[in-house]
């Protein structure tokens, strides 16, 4: 700045007159010229370069005011608070003489000068960018109309803390003009920067006294933090302004400090320095600052030197702001200038420290609790996306957490809930979940099923898990329960569990929840003493019934049999379903005498098959179904529940064997039969293997008597015990699936024996017919079988015909169609065996590709005697030739009941009047003695 000249001086000195004075030469305007001079500026300040006094009352205000402008600039030039008129570049104009007096510098100084040189450097920078923000209508909040703290640079170096207020005053003169008013906070007004007096340190102390008390407001205002340290950092550089301060805050997340807060000085310096400052920090009390008087000697700034020099920095001296010893930020002064620490503050920066760590402290708490209600919300969120209902219940058992499956499955909303006692609102059937309850708070886990009442009064069928939250401060005691509703799950579980354990056409007990039943009785036998029994019932002439009217009313019949049988016994008693047409009944607690058991077993067998052998009345008809009942006793020495129903099942066969429709005890001599039947299975398996078996043939003659063909029978010669008929051995290895490999080894036997009589002319024209049981027949791949048996003996099939009995199509018509159809066209015929004895629908007859029906011989034996017996027989001649098929009488052993067998129109015949069924070599023998 140039030193005041004489005139300058002058100008100094106030001389509230208007003067006109030209911007231009040959252009005039009026200015009230002020008492302050304008030193000759360069041409690049415009035409206001050599104006002087205060530009802002133009000449025609005068006039329309009076005498205002005397009185306005007289105001101006002896007001308390400096004020200065600057250009939009900065280039100071005007400046009243409390400007000079804060300053330290004369008008003459400072007219033409920029304003900048009175601010401190940071400060000065920011100044003009956000002047030339303003003027280029981007930026307003920072400059004009705000009363801004900062400092402003004494002549003698000094930073004074000041008040600023700037006002846009608008375009005078073709210029754009700034004014702001300056407030000196250092002190009394016009008191030089540090006073010593009592008086000064009293003001100071109030003033500070009264913004801390401001900051506090403002941190218990939650205001942002940013805006906290700022005003800290504010008051913190209005004490102290010959330091710019800047506020750090310590991330706790990287352990690295980040920019808080700094008024005077751009936040990248902050970030720049960040390292060298955490330094200076880390591990200090607050009693202890850090310091660096000179940055440019500071080995430890060589890497922000020149960023620090940048910004007009040279020393620093900070302090950590602490909580409990964490290091929760840093509050840094920079000074200017290579200087010592500003011991003189050292109260009030430790204040400020301790304000900011308040408000970092409360800031970092709002924060966390923030971050923990939005993580409860988002959790809460997604447990309400849950479909277990989950609540908590705090120590004393009050609901505190209600998700939205809770308010779904329960029935009572959050609102009503929360609050409540949680066994309120969860009654329960039963005392399982209290039971959990008093668990979880042991343990610290528990589970039960537990059946809860819900609003609406129903129960629910619930899993609950309990967990006690870990002791956590406020949430110590509290029990988190999640309920799942297992209703669908126990529901299946049930179906589950019942289609298992049950009959689905009766719905009684099947056999495997029979067997379970008697395993528990017989246990319970052995520890009371009491008898028991179980009774096995099978229908006597249900198949009939079964193939005679389909499977359907077979169905009711069983069902009505189930009926029945349940009305016989005591609801204790079990009654169980056990195979298609089989039954039983389990009878428990008969008393501990053996003969009076015996007795009440009779007794309820005895109602069994009365109520059983009632006539049925369905499908507009009655229907007959007598039982027959094996009996065998238990008790405490019993065998175990496989062995006893064994025992049973053979009593059954044996009623049956004597005669059906009645009941038969076990007695030890049945045991010896079952275990025959047992050894003859196995010894069955042995002649198949070992070639025990053999055919045997029975002459088929027509109505001249001819043998026209044969019937294989098969036969097995039992080492032991002789001729076993196969009306005994066919039904065990149908039980014991040995059936398919035994019809198997007939058709191969027949086919070998054909091919023999292909190479004896009396015996080249004979066919022969074999059984094929219903087993074996519906195996998907018997068609294909009984093929390759052909093609492997070489046999001629038109020569083979296969016998099967109605049973084969009565359930599988389709198949039975497509079966026999495969083998019609290899050239292979069928008879249907038994005709008359089961399921003769003219329909189905009509459909198969049928050669012959063949009379059973039940209806021949007394056709001669039983008008019933001939009628049918007369009817199945009379159907086969409607049918276009061959009919073939067998049981004929007399020449009458031939005779009336023709004149009804049969014209062949088998039986024994005939010939019995004899091993090869005889039948060839008969062939050749009839040839003869
Ligand atoms: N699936 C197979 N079943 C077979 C086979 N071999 C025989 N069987 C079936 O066993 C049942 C009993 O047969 P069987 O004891 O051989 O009795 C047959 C004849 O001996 C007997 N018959 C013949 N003529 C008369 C007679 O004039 N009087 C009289 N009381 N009985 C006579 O009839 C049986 C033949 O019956 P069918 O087969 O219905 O023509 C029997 O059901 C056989 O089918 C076999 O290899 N496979």
């Amino acid at each position: 700045m140039l030193p005041p000249s004489r005139t300058q001086r002058w100008w100094r000195k106030p001389r509230p007159r208007p003067r006109r004075c030209s911007s231009r030469p040959g252009h005039w305007r009026s200015w009230w010229a002020a008492s302050v001079w304008t030193p000759p500026v360069p041409a690049r300040h415009g035409p206001y370069a050599r104006c002087c006094g205060p530009p802002f009352l133009p000449e025609t205000a005068m006039t329309s005011h009076g005498p205002a402008p005397a009185i306005f600039y007289r105001m101006v030039d002896e007001a308390i608070d400096a004020v200065v008129i600057m250009t939009g570049e900065c280039i100071i104009r005007y400046v009243n003489p409390a400007l000079e007096r804060l300053a330290g510098y004369g008008a003459g100084e400072l007219l033409g000068q920029s304003l900048n040189g009175l601010l401190p450097e940071p400060v000065a920078r920011h100044h003009d960018s956000y002047l030339r923000k303003y003027l280029a209508g981007l930026d307003n909040s920072k400059l004009v109309g705000q009363v801004r703290q900062m400092a402003l640079r004494h002549r003698n170096g000094a930073l004074l803390p000041v008040e600023l207020k700037a006002l846009d005053l608008g375009a005078s003169g073709g210029e754009r003009l700034f004014g702001a008013v300056i407030v000196d906070r250092s002190g009394p007004p016009g008191a030089a920067p540090v006073d010593a007096s009592g008086r000064t340190e009293l003001r100071r102390l109030q003033q500070f006294r009264s913004e801390s008390a401001d900051i506090m407001e403002q941190i218990a205002r939650d205001v942002p933090l940013e805006r906290t340290l700022h005003e800290i950092a504010r008051v913190v550089e209005a004490y102290e302004p010959q330091f710019v301060c800047t506020i750090m805050l310590m991330e706790p997340e990287t352990g690295r400090l980040r920019h808080g807060a700094s008024p005077s000085l751009a936040d990248t310096f902050a970030y720049a320095a960040q390292p060298v400052l955490l330094d200076g920090v880390q591990g200090r009390r607050l009693s202890q600052a850090a310091q660096a008087r000179d940055i440019a000697k500071d080995p430890a700034w060589a890497g922000v030197r020149a960023a620090a020099q940048a910004h007009g920095l040279h020393s620093w001296w900070a302090l950590p702001v602490l909580a409990d010893d964490r290091l929760l930020g840093a509050l840094v002064l920079h000074s200017v200038e290579a200087r010592r620490p500003p011991v003189e503050q050292g109260e009030l920066h430790r204040w400020c420290c301790r304000l900011a760590s308040v408000a970092i402290g409360r800031h970092n708490a709002t924060t966390r609790l923030r971050s923990s209600e939005q993580r409860f919300r988002a959790q809460a969120s997604l447990l309400d996306h849950t479909q277990d209902a989950i609540l908590t219940l705090d120590a004393h058992g009050i609901v505190t957490f209600w998700n939205r499956a809770a308010q779904r499955l329960f029935g009572w909303t959050r609102a009503e809930a929360l609050g409540q006692p949680g066994a309120t609102l969860l009654l329960e059937e039963g005392s399982h979940l209290d039971e959990a309850l008093a668990r979880v708070r042991v343990h610290g886990e528990a589970a039960t099923e537990c059946r809860v009442y819900a609003r609406g009064g129903h129960l629910i069928q619930m899993e609950a898990r309990l967990s006690l939250v870990p002791d956590d401060g406020e949430l110590a005691g509290t029990v988190l329960a999640a309920f799942s509703d297992i209703g669908a799950r126990k529901q299946a579980e049930g179906e589950i569990h019942y289609l298992a354990f049950h009959d689905q056409l009766t719905h009684l007990p099947n056999r495997r929840l029979l067997g379970d039943r008697l395993q528990h009785a017989l246990v319970s036998s052995q520890r009371t003493g009491q008898w028991g029994a179980a009774l096995l019932i099978d229908l006597d002439n249900f198949k009939t019934i079964n193939d005679t009217l389909g499977h359907q009313m077979g169905d009711v019949l069983l069902g009505r049999a189930a009926e029945r049988l349940q009305t016989c016994v005591r609801a204790s008693d079990t009654v169980a379903r056990i195979g298609g047409d089989e039954f039983a009944v389990l009878l428990e607690d008969l008393g501990t005498d053996q003969g009076q058991a015996a007795a009440t077993a009779r007794q309820v067998g005895q109602k069994l098959v009365e109520a059983l052998g009632q006539p049925y009345e369905f499908a507009g008809c009655e229907h007959v179904s007598t039982a027959s009942i094996g009996i065998a006793l238990f008790g405490a020495q019993s065998a175990g529940a496989e062995a006893l129903l064994r025992e049973a099942d053979l009593s059954m066969y044996r009623a049956k064997g004597e005669g059906r429709n009645g009941l038969r005890f076990f007695d030890p001599q049945m045991q010896v039969e079952l275990l025959r039947r047992s050894e003859l299975q196995g010894d069955l398996r042995h002649a198949l293997r070992d070639g025990g078996l053999a055919l045997h043939f029975q002459p088929q003659v027509d109505a001249a008597g001819r043998i026209y063909g044969a019937e294989a029978l098969l036969r097995w010669r039992h080492p032991v015990l002789g001729y076993v008929p196969p009306g005994e051995f066919i039904p065990l290895a149908e039980e014991t699936g040995l059936m398919n490999e035994l019809g198997q080894r007939v058709l191969e036997m027949a086919c070998n024996a054909l091919l023999a009589w292909e190479r004896v002319p009396a015996m080249r024209h004979l066919c022969l017919a074999v059984n094929v049981s219903m087993h074996q027949f519906r195996r998907v791949d018997f068609a294909e079988s009984v093929l390759q048996v052909l093609r492997r003996s070489g046999a001629d099939p038109r020569k083979l015909k296969l016998e099967i009995t109605e049973s084969v199509f009565a359930d599988d018509l389709e198949g039975t169609v497509a079966r026999m159809m495969a083998l019609r066209v290899a050239g292979i015929s069928f008879a249907i065996d038994d005709f008359g004895t089961g399921y003769s629908s003219l329909s189905y007859l009509k459909r198969l590709p049928l050669d012959q029906l063949k009379i059973d011989q039940s209806f021949v034996r007394d056709i001669l005697s039983d008008a019933n017996d001939a009628s049918i027989a007369r009817t199945i001649i009379t159907l086969a030739h409607t049918l276009g098929l061959h009919v073939i009488a067998e049981g004929v052993e007399t020449s009458a009941q031939r005779d009336l067998l023709m004149a009804h129109g049969c014209a062949a015949f088998q039986g024994y009047y005939f010939g019995r069924p004899v091993p090869d070599a005889e039948f060839s023998r008969m062939l050749a003695a009839v040839a003869s």
